[in-house]
């Protein structure tokens, strides 16, 4: 745990009291409902705020006190705001230079190429920002950011003002970026869609009050957070990359030892990806059925159950070895199948489900 902090905003009508201790790597989301504080912490953590509380980086303190308070210029972080805040008169090659040339060449732990390269700009250097898409734009404040060789990355809703399109295009490089730097991120956002895809961790803010934080997929999961009681409640697995295209098109994962086929994923032997399951697309046997569609079933433990989000439905929740997978099936269902805790059961999952 190396972000460590503790902040307390009285806005009158508003007040924010947070105590946090969040790893140095990977990807923790701050997520929550408008207005629950999650730009506030940024800022706090920026230093674009100043409020009592503590906060330290790394070992390094940023703030201690009434005295000690290090300015936002002088810590090393990136800060993504949810606009793209380019100079319109400079060319996106000016525009990143601007965050480069300020660090000296001694000190510059991301280098030009590996950003450019990353976030594939260079079709879009000698472009003007009123010449480029919102997508791209977003992306050049991301490399700008980058380029100030931060150890760590602030970024608040990066894709609050883009298009579904635009979305789609900007996130399989911010998930580069998670995977291929070794920079820890703060990311805000009230898109649970982007935190599953992107987030290792997770901070849950509800009314300036800090609910849970953990794990992704064991916050996904807990029983007594709200996660689990939604349409589209599920939970994200741990895979490794088996076979990723095989004949008929699809790509065979290992989870805790067992194989799961989804539809086609571009990524090479031997990596391991996340794969997001929906409560609502796993189905339960009492034995590995014959001659049926389903492309997978894997064998799970049943943890408990708990009332789903209709009369009719339960919400079951099942260990794939150490991880836990989540199942909405009908309460019929549960008493026909006399269904009890540590029982072995057998989860079938459509291939076509999972992404
Ligand atoms: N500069 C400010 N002065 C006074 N109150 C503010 C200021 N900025 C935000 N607030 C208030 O503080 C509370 C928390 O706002 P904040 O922007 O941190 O929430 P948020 O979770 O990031 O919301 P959103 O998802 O809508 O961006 C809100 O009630 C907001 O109206």
């Amino acid at each position: 745990m190396t972000l460590q902090l503790e902040f307390n905003v009285d806005r009158g009508d508003f007040a924010l009291d947070a105590k946090l201790s969040l790893p140095s790597s990977g990807v923790t989301a701050l997520f929550g409902r408008s207005g629950s504080g999650k730009t506030t912490l940024l800022r706090c953590i920026a230093g674009l705020e100043r409020y009592p509380g503590h906060l330290s980086f790394q070992g390094d303190i940023w703030q201690s006190g009434p005295g000690a308070f290090v300015p936002t210029h002088k810590r090393p972080l990136g800060y993504v705001f949810q606009e793209a805040s380019l100079f319109p008169h400079l060319r996106v090659a000016q525009n990143l230079e601007y965050g480069f040339k300020r660090i000296p060449r001694g000190q510059r732990r991301i280098q030009w190429d590996e950003v450019i390269q990353l976030l594939g700009l260079e079709p879009l250097l000698t472009r003007y920002p009123d010449e480029i898409s919102g997508g791209q734009r977003q992306r050049v404040s991301l490399g700008r950011a980058l380029l100030t060789s931060p150890r760590l990355l602030l970024m608040d809703e990066p894709l609050a003002s883009l298009d579904a399109a635009s979305k789609d295009e900007i996130l399989p490089f911010l998930e580069r970026l998670r995977d291929e730097l070794a920079l820890p991120i703060l990311y805000v956002s009230h898109s649970l869609e982007e935190v599953i895809r992107l987030a290792d961790h997770l901070v849950l803010l509800d009314d300036g009050k800090v609910v849970a934080q953990g794990n992704l997929q064991a916050l996904l999961t807990a029983r007594e957070l709200p996660f689990v009681q939604t349409e589209t409640s599920s939970t994200v697995l741990d895979a490794r990359v088996v076979d990723p295209e095989s004949e008929d098109g699809l790509t065979e994962l290992d989870v805790g030892g067992q194989p799961l086929l989804i539809t086609r994923h571009a990524v090479p032997a031997g990596l391991s990806v996340r794969v997001r399951i929906m409560a609502r697309d796993v189905g339960l046997a009492l034995a590995p059925p014959e001659g049926i569609s389903f492309l997978n079933c894997l064998r799970v433990t049943l943890l408990d159950s708990q009332p789903g989000i209709t009369p009719s439905q339960l919400l079951v929740r099942l260990k794939l070895g150490e991880q836990i997978m989540l199942s909405r099936i009908s309460r019929r269902s549960a008493n026909t199948m006399r269904l009890q805790p540590g029982q072995t059961l057998y989860a079938l999952i459509k291939g076509a489900a999972l992404s």
